[in-house]
């Protein structure tokens, strides 16, 4: 016997996932979640808690039902299915062997009765049929003996978690159960004493008699199964008739419960589920719903008893659809959309080629502070290691350039600044096989040295440093050396692992050197590819052209790029009309590590988009057009990210073992105590990753490198820039602001364990900018200004904003137009205003107003 899956023996036992997980776990069992298998032994095991008088124990219900029944059967005694006074002298229904659980009975109840409604005329509906069954506990309490009722409110209240599940499927038709008692009380008139001990006997059983018979009793006898019934019930009939239309009764039972298993939960549009589900992975519940003829909000429900929770719109991946598919009793297939569209895959597969592969040259690409030498570094590179045959080219800015050192190339991306090259990963274009981190020698490092650190990081890229502008009198580069040294960065010399190359871009001072450690660098890295198969890579820039079209630069990383080449770019297409380098030289091939412009495409690619080359123009023309249709479907997956709110569900599905997070505070002293402090959280084995911080407004870098890395930033006295801010709302990066370091560590701390209740949130309401300052001896420091943004008011709390850095968090003291007091004053209008307790107010700040808001309890 091979493994089997949670799901499946759930399946098997009509019991949910999660009990077994929850029992199994009991017993000892590793179980993790639905996905987990047992083996044969522990199935045995499972199915033995689970059989008979395992399947109840977590309802208690046999228990309930000995200490309360005083005239029918014996715990043991199955539940039947029939609903006559001969119930307890026959044997029960074949389905019922099996220990089947009350929710499958249920289901199946309400599938029989929803096609003996159908059978019947079908004017009864459906749902009312769905109703009574759904109301056993409910409808059991409100119509039978104390004695009875005392015996199913413990077994209500014991099985309330076994049941739970089938409660919410049936909530809705909870309504209904004070109509349905009445009519069952009524139907029941005449045989009450068998009744009663059916019910006694079993929940189920005597929920079972009871849908039975106000069934028959709604369809007034014209029904066959319902008529059989209280004719059984009222007149008796001859023993031998009886016999006869019992036996044909339950085969016909028997035939419909086949029909039930096989089709699964109960239909309510009467459309049929499909014979198989054809699926695409990420698709969500209303996407599924449409498909099996059903509604979202019963996809929802049913995933939630298989353990998933999810809301309609939130893609579900192939495992949780597959199960979905096995609970509703069909077969899941994947549909295998033309799997040519996923250029992602056929561009790893390119890449994984072990095939003849050479060496190929380094792709490195240039970080460092603002003014520390790269672009001097780049250009100094460009014009004195040009490419053998290149000499008097005019250079093209393409974005990246090959220059030669010895017998080598290295391709070096022309794109400094930390943005630009996560914005590529972030895409998915991870093209960077070496840093070069430029840090001047009269500088030091800087808050971008650290950024670059951190991405070249989080990229796993390995980072040479180049301390430049060692011709500067008041270099030090040993200075620059040690501050390195604290971020992890340790020159071989004093035992680490990194590179180290003293330079100067501008007077070309040790340059060769700088291009051997990268040489050696690559070669430790083996970088491969195979020149003999068609190309594939990514984008590095694209634009349209005036007179060309759309032209972008391409960088080959695996195979050999031809002029005529059917190419798709992205979610483009068309063929290598062009092919140029970076000298504006036309190539008609370029081998791996090249960059090279092209022309053809029909539409503007993006930077970090992947290509590749395909047989025949036509493939790549329908590859293309699908993929442009797919990019839209792909934008609305890509939105879910991982934010605070969302991070307890993260790390319950295990994704995540870490969680990474951005620090930006006010003084590096705030970093400091910030990092320390959450680096010491720990939920469940998941630890906190700084893999940022510095001092400063959160920027667009921190941004990218916090969208690229499914990062969270927290700010702590500091505010996003306009730009930074818009780029996190466009990307859905989770950006908290904080001015007590204990509210962010336990915000963070909090969401960890699944605890994030915000009571109240802040609303920035409307922005100041102070243009002038008068000094009152009276009233201290009176700001006079304008809104520019929205609305300030008397009762606002107010933050003063100086270069991007919270200065003061406080209250307004008083709010005016002129000399008049005012309650509020809106955009475009002047104003005075003063800070409660707060005078250091200059031209220049920007205050902030805000209103704490109480968020709706969800
Ligand atoms: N003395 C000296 N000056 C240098 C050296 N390298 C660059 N500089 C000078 O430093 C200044 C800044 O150099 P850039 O190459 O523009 O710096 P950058 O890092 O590209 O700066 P951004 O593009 O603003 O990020 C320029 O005036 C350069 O001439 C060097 O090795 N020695």
């Amino acid at each position: 016997m091979g493994k089997k899956r949670i799901y499946e023996l759930a399946k098997e036992l009509n019991v949910s996932s999660k009990q077994i997980v929850d029992r199994g776990n009991k017993q000892g069992f590793d179980i993790k979640n639905h996905m987990s298998t047992v083996d044969a032994n522990q199935e045995r095991q499972i199915r033995a808690m689970f059989s008979k008088g395992g399947k109840q124990s977590t309802g208690n219900s046999q228990s309930s039902h000995k200490s309360s029944t005083n005239n029918v059967h014996s715990a043991n005694s199955k539940p039947k299915e029939h609903a006559n006074a001969h119930a307890q002298s026959r044997p029960a229904a074949h389905h019922d062997s099996n220990g089947s659980h009350p929710v499958s009975r249920n289901t199946q109840q309400a599938n029989r009765n929803a096609e003996s409604n159908r059978n019947n005329n079908g004017h009864s509906s459906v749902a009312r049929n769905t109703n009574n069954t759904a109301q056993r506990n409910h409808s059991n309490n409100n119509n039978h003996s104390n004695n009875q009722n005392h015996s199913n409110n413990s077994n209500q209240s014991n099985n309330h978690r076994t049941n739970q599940n089938n409660d919410r499927r049936n909530h809705q038709a909870s309504n209904n159960s004070s109509n349905t008692s009445t009519r069952n009380t009524n139907s029941h008139s005449t045989g009450s004493s068998t009744t009663a001990s059916n019910h006694t006997s079993s929940n189920n059983n005597s929920n079972t008699n009871r849908s039975s018979n106000n069934f028959s009793n709604h369809n007034t006898g014209s029904g066959r199964f319902g008529g059989s019934l209280n004719r059984n019930n009222n007149r008796g009939g001859s023993r031998k008739a009886n016999k006869k239309r019992n036996k044909k009764q339950r085969k016909q039972k028997n035939q419909r419960l086949r029909e039930v298993e096989h089709h699964g939960a109960p239909e309510r549009k009467n459309r049929p589920l499909p014979k198989v589900l054809e699926y695409q992975d990420g698709m969500n519940a209303q996407e599924l719903g449409k498909l099996l003829h059903r509604e979202p909000a019963e996809i929802v429900k049913k995933l939630f008893m298989l353990g998933v929770m999810v809301n309609q719109n939130q893609s579900l991946d192939k495992d949780t659809i597959e199960i979905l598919a096995a609970d509703y009793g069909i077969e899941a297939k994947e549909k295998v959309h033309e799997d040519l569209s996923d250029l992602d895959k056929i561009f790893e597969k390119e890449m994984e080629n072990t095939e003849h592969l050479v060496s190929r040259p380094p792709v490195v690409t240039i970080m460092g502070h603002v003014d520390h030498g790269k672009t001097t570094l780049l250009d100094h590179l460009r014009h004195s290691h040009i490419t053998a045959g290149e000499a008097g080219g005019i250079t093209q800015a393409i974005g990246a350039y090959q220059v030669r050192h010895g017998d080598n190339l290295i391709t070096f991306l022309d794109t400094p600044g930390h943005a630009a090259f996560t914005e590529m990963r972030a895409r998915g274009a991870n093209i960077t096989d070496i840093t070069i981190l430029v840090v001047a020698a009269d500088d030091g490092v800087m808050p971008q040295t650290i950024e670059a650190i951190n991405h070249a990081k989080a990229a796993k890229t390995p980072i040479i440093v180049a301390i430049n502008k060692i011709d500067k009198p008041d270099a030090n580069p040993q200075h620059v050396t040690d501050q390195l040294m604290q971020y992890g960065l340790v020159p071989e010399k004093l035992g680490g692992d990194t590179i180290f190359v003293d330079i100067s871009a501008k007077f070309g001072k040790n340059i060769d050197e700088l291009l051997d450690m990268i040489i050696l660098e690559a070669e430790v890295m083996e970088l491969k590819a195979d020149p003999d198969q068609p190309a594939a890579g990514s984008v590095i820039e694209a634009r349209l052209d005036q007179g060309k079209g759309p032209v972008a630069t391409l960088l080959v990383q695996q195979g050999t790029l031809h002029v005529g080449d059917p190419i798709v770019v992205g979610h483009t297409f068309g063929r290598v009309r062009t092919m140029t380098n970076e000298r504006g030289r036309d190539v008609k091939k370029a081998t791996p590590s090249s960059p090279v412009s092209i022309t053809g495409l029909n539409e503007v690619p993006e930077a970090g988009d992947r290509y590749v080359v395909f047989d025949d123009e036509k493939t790549a023309r329908a590859v293309g057009e699908e993929r442009a249709k797919e990019a839209q479907v792909e934008e609305r997956r890509k939105t879910t990210r991982v934010t605070l709110d969302s991070l307890f569900d993260s790390l319950k599905e295990g994704e995540m073992k870490e969680v990474d997070i951005v620090i930006k505070a006010d003084v590096q002293g705030s970093v400091e105590a910030l990092a320390n402090s959450l680096q010491k959280i720990e939920v469940e084995g998941v630890k906190v990753n700084i893999i940022h911080s510095g001092v400063g407004a959160i920027n667009e870098s921190d941004v990218a490198l916090a969208e690229a890395s499914n990062a969270i930033i927290i700010g702590f006295n500091v505010r996003p820039t306009p730009q930074a801010k818009s780029q996190a709302d466009s990307d859905h990066v989770d950006i908290r602001l904080h001015q007590v370091i204990y509210n962010a560590i336990d915000e963070v701390e909090s969401a960890m364990k699944g605890m994030l209740a915000p009571t109240y949130t802040e609303q920035v309401t409307g922005e100041v900018e102070v243009r002038d300052i008068f000094k009152a001896s009276k009233v201290g420091t009176i700001a006079g200004g304008m809104v520019v943004d929205g609305v300030v008011q008397k009762n606002s709390k107010v933050r003063l904003i100086r270069d991007g850095v919270v200065v003061y968090t406080g209250e307004l003291n008083s709010l005016k137009r002129f000399k008049d007091d005012v309650n509020e004053v809106k955009q475009g209008f002047e104003l005075g205003l003063t800070i409660k307790d707060y005078n250091d107010i200059k031209v220049g700040d920007v205050i902030e107003a805000y209103v704490m808001k109480q968020v709706p309890v969800k």
